[in-house]
């Protein structure tokens, strides 16, 4: 066929007709309408259940019965319409009828994927790459999609929900189009049916008393296949519009109220108005279509008239009870078949083609100013002269043809070469558009992969220096725990020296009392007045001994009290407990270790002395029982006693005086080891809280990875819509490429999955 011609063939909508199955509430009843369909399957006999007279008749390019297939409605309303579409036509298939007749079955079908259900719209998607996968590889092929709705007079676009009232535009070669609607490039039939779920979750449903899942809209699904011939540089392009319009319902009967009532309204007015345009165009009088009056008229204004290959697939149900709506909509197919289209090739110019014009212009010019030179010659060696009229004439004629030419050629060709340009020179501002708007959106997009990179580089390494700070902890435990054993250990030595210590004191008690004892019995025994006086005095001095031995026991009592003091305040349960949490230093450890070590060195030191003092005492008795003997001796053996007692008085007095030194060194000694323990107890307050912090940040850092694993997990998923919402880079497949049968959204691997 010639390129940009008219199709002279079929240039009427087709027109065919589906009866669905009885439905559930239906098959009830079960009472049918009154209905004949001749065996050729064109023709409809309609006996009304409420009219009488002559059946209605209908005749339509095909009549589906309730038991077809949905592989049979595709092959005939609009597999020619997708293959018209390759060859650089437009076509639109659009479905017609009341609500819950099976349009959405018919165009979409239950499922996308599945090959038995599969509705016309994935079926031609499956056509398109089929074609572009079986022909010639020099063809280079880019298949763009579109996805929208017309809700309450308002186009919304289904792949960008921002943009809610796109505009319907008309340029001369562009024909009717909806601006500013997204368009994705798609590589193969998985892209598409991507494309087309993410699209119907944004659309509007909404349940009638007749569908659960009423459409509320009309949705448009446009697919444009662009094909450029590598070889001639040729360039076409087809546009399919495939539109499931909203229920033609009778408001009644839904059962609408409030706002599905004014949906219903609305859906009702666009549907008439789409009557009304139809009815213009087959009246056959009207001098004016009235496309302009509804949105859906308006995108629809190419596919009913216009420069479009058609079919209409209007569903009915089979049911008695919806007879008045069949009947209608089987009227408003027979309208619809009426109308005739000029459906022709969308051929463009590419630059390359225009260029080739150019040159073989510039050629066929050069051809002509070589033959008039070689005719000049040949008069000239002719002796000849061309005459200045015939020059004059030639020049006029020449001239006169030139400018008929170009007037021609203006006409034929030129006007169509400069609107071709115009239109490249517009396709070509809106690519580097797209491509300058596409670049930014990748710069957005790596600037935020390299900040998650580099949050997730930040995050691993805390993980690592948490991870690497365990073995210390675990070790600092381990300390602890061994720190606490020897301590207990100490603390058990200890209180067995007390209990030891305890016991001496005990007999050391008990052998002064026995001492004053004998004392006593000496003095009763001394009988003359010098021995007496002698006894006396020594009497008094063993007083003052026995005053220094009580004040020695009450500082050994002290001692003992302090010792015990010291044993409970250093090392009650509960501290040796709170040491066990702390998180002390070895070093500081193994001071106190020694420091435990000198206590007990110390009251070693002191139970030493005590003995001392016990061997003392001991001479004390010893010299007493001397005194005992020598009493009668005379006093100069007294005195001699008197003196080895002065000089053991002196030696105890010293010991005292040791012993308080000693003691006065243990409370600096305990006021230290108290410090020393107040610094553990702080450094391990320090410790702890640096501990919970460290737990913080590594529970922080857990949460951010799986928040982050998450998230990227959701990226990966985005990702793999990157043709949908978000970039959109141009796929171009070449012709015989069995890639475009392979889905190329790939999704982007996530990299905290185990697989
Ligand atoms: N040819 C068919 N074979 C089997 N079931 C069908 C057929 N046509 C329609 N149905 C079933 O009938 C019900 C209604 O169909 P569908 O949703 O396609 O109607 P609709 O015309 O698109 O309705 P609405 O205008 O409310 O969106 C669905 O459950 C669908 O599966």
């Amino acid at each position: 066929m010639e390129e940009g011609k008219e199709d002279s063939v079929g240039g009427n909508v087709k027109v065919i007709c589906r009866f669905r199955p009885l439905n559930e509430r239906e098959a009830i009843t079960g009472d049918l309408i009154g209905v004949n369909i001749s065996d050729d399957n064109k023709n409809i006999s309609l006996q009304s259940s409420t009219e009488s007279g002559e059946p209605l008749k209908f005749n339509f390019d095909y009549v589906f019965r309730t038991t077809s297939q949905q592989r049979q409605v595709y092959e005939i309303s609009a597999k020619p319409i997708v293959e018209a579409v390759m060859q650089g036509f437009n076509g639109t298939v659009f479905a017609y009828g009341q609500t819950s007749s099976g349009k959405t079955f018919t165009m979409t079908g239950p499922d996308l994927e599945n090959p038995e259900t599969m509705g016309v719209i994935p079926r031609m998607v499956t056509t398109v790459f089929d074609m572009i996968s079986n022909s010639d590889p020099y063809i280079e092929y880019a298949v763009r999609v579109s996805y929208c709705e017309i809700y309450l007079e308002k186009i919304k676009d289904l792949l960008d929900i921002n943009k809610t009232n796109l505009k319907v535009h008309e340029d001369k070669t562009k024909g009717v189009f909806i601006a500013e609607l997204t368009e994705r490039y798609v590589a193969a039939e998985t892209d598409v049916y991507e494309i087309m779920k993410y699209g119907l979750e944004n659309r509007n449903v909404g349940s009638t008393n007749m569908n659960s899942q009423s459409s509320r809209s009309h949705s448009i699904f446009l697919i444009t296949i662009t094909q450029t011939n590598n070889r001639d540089y040729m360039a076409k392009t087809g546009k399919l519009y495939l539109v499931d319009l909203a229920g033609s319902e009778k408001v009644g009967k839904t059962g609408a109220t409030g706002k599905r009532l004014d949906e219903a309204k609305n859906i009702n007015k666009s549907l008439t108005m789409l009557g009304l345009v139809i009815y213009s165009l087959t009246d056959g009088k009207s001098t004016h279509i009235p496309y302009r009056d509804s949105k859906l008229t308006r995108v629809l204004q190419d596919s009913l008239g216009g420069n479009s290959k058609t079919a209409l697939i209007i569903t009915c149900s089979p049911s008695l009870y919806n007879e008045a709506e069949t009947i209608s909509t089987l009227r408003f197919g027979m309208r619809a078949k009426a109308i005739k289209n000029t459906p022709k090739i969308n051929r463009e110019y590419t630059v390359a083609e225009l260029k080739l014009m150019l040159a073989k212009c510039r050629e066929e010019m050069a051809k002509k100013d070589r033959r008039i030179k070689m005719l000049e010659d040949q008069l000239k060696s002719l002796g000849g002269k061309v005459p200045e009229s015939y020059v004059k004439e030639i020049r006029d004629d020449e001239e006169g043809e030139v400018e008929a030419q170009a007037e021609n050629n203006k006409n034929e060709d030129y006007d169509e070469i400069i609107a071709e340009l115009e239109d490249v020179r517009t396709k070509l501002t809106e690519e580097v558009k797209i491509s300058k708007r596409m670049e930014t959106e990748v710069k957005d997009k790596m600037e935020e992969v390299n900040l998650c990179n580099g949050k997730i580089f930040q995050l691993t390494q805390e993980i690592k220096s948490l991870k690497d700070k365990i073995p210390d902890s675990t070790q600092n435990i381990q300390d602890r725990e061994n720190l606490i054993e020897r301590l207990q250990v100490t603390k058990e030595a200890l209180e067995s020296e007390r209990f030891l210590l305890n016991q001496k004191i005990i007999d050391l008690e008990k052998k002064i009392g026995e001492k004053d004892a004998e004392i006593h019995e000496i003095t009763n025994k001394s009988s003359s007045p010098g021995q007496r006086n002698s006894v006396n005095n020594f009497k008094d001095l063993l007083k003052s001994e026995r005053e220094i031995n009580s004040g020695y026991q009450k500082e050994i009592q002290q001692l003992r009290q302090n010792v015990s003091d010291l044993l409970n305040k250093k090392c009650p349960e509960s501290r040796i407990n709170e040491i066990m949490k702390d998180e002390i230093g070895r070093r500081e450890r193994d001071k106190w270790v020694d420091e435990r070590k000198k206590i007990i060195l110390d009251l070693q030191t002191r139970i030493d002395k005590v003995t001392e003092l016990e061997i003392a005492l001991d001479d004390a008795k010893v010299n007493c029982k001397a005194l005992e003997s020598y009493m009668s001796e005379g006093e100069r053996s007294l005195k001699k006693k008197t003196d080895t007692l002065e000089r053991n008085l002196e030696q105890l007095t010293l010991m005292y005086q040791q012993l308080i030194s000693q003691k006065s060194q243990l409370g600096v000694d305990k006021q230290l080891t108290e410090k020393r323990l107040n610094r553990m107890t702080d450094r391990n307050k320090t410790l702890e809280e640096e501990n919970s912090r460290l737990q913080m940040l590594y529970e922080t850092a857990e949460m951010k990875i799986a928040q982050l694993s998450e998230e990227s997990f959701c990226n990966s998923n985005k990702n793999s819509r990157v043709s949908i919402g978000v970039m959109n880079i141009k796929k171009t497949i070449m012709g015989g490429n069995p890639a475009s049968k392979r889905p190329s959204v790939i999704l982007a691997k996530n990299p905290f999955s185990e697989e």
